[in-house]
């Protein structure tokens, strides 16, 4: 049975269709890229799997369980958890308490102090600066702290759109490099938002290329971020885009 399974998900915004009949399934602990220019669809086809962008039709199941029609916190329980876009943090609040935030919702509760452990050890960073107020950190740093947080959760589906706008290259390695440990050590299934494709080809994973809310490529971040599929898809030549879903 695979992890995520999409059929024909579409969203709309009044008379705009952001995201049109769109399919696809995704095995347990694989990493996947959504790539594709702005307005594509990439953030309406996670937030309609988060439940937090209405549905116009289409069936969202993980683990075989529909989850369309359920509200973001139904979902979330299911173990399902979203960064958005934008890293917001609690500026008034300590890492600390940021990170503890979302394990309101965790039953598990035992556990919690050895995730803990586990975001440190990846984030160092935060590990030294726990007390000190979310607000103060760099950009890079909270972007680890909102995906700590999400992790706190104890997901076993990951959904991050777009870490690395508006960080340096460096910082954004850093942040992969750490997100592809953890996604090893929790046995991670990630859905990641990245409009460079060179960067999903670097870290590894396939990538699902999306134009105009449809599917217009899918396979290996490696391959597909070299083919032409990808011109195509920012450019618009719709001619030569191999259609796969
Ligand atoms: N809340 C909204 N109300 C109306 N239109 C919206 C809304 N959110 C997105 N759209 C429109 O839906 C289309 C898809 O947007 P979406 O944000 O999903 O694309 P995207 O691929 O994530 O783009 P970007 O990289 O710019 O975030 C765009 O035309 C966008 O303007």
């Amino acid at each position: 049975m695979s992890k995520l399974a999409i059929h024909d998900l579409t969203v709309r915004y009044g008379k705009l269709t952001a995201l049109d009949d769109v399919s696809f399934t995704v095995q347990e602990g694989a990493r996947v890229f959504i790539s594709g220019p702005n307005g594509a669809g990439k953030s309406s086809l996670l937030k309609a799997i988060a439940g937090v962008a209405t549905t116009a039709h289409g069936r969202i199941e993980m683990d075989g369980d529909i989850l369309s029609g359920a509200s973001p916190e139904a979902i979330a329980r299911k173990g399902l958890s979203m960064v958005p876009e934008g890293r917001e943090v609690f500026g008034q609040l300590s890492i600390e308490e940021n990170l503890l935030i979302g394990t309101g919702i965790r039953r598990d509760k035992t556990a919690i102090a050895e995730d803990l452990q586990d975001i440190y050890s990846a984030f160092p960073i935060l590990a030294e600066r726990r007390h000190a107020s979310a607000g103060a950190l760099s950009g890079g740093q909270q972007q680890m702290l909102v995906i700590g947080r999400a992790l706190m959760t104890n997901p076993k589906l990951m959904m991050i759109d777009e870490p690395s706008l508006g960080l340096a290259p460096k910082i954004v390695d850093q942040v992969y490099d750490t997100l592809v440990e953890l996604q090893a050590l929790k046995g991670l299934t990630l859905l990641i938002v990245e409009q460079s494709s060179a960067r999903a080809a670097r870290v590894g994973g396939r990538m699902i290329l999306m134009r105009g809310g449809r599917i217009v490529g899918d396979g290996d971040a490696a391959v597909i971020g070299n083919e032409d599929s990808l011109r195509d898809a920012y450019f618009g030549n719709a001619n030569h885009v191999k259609e796969v879903s």
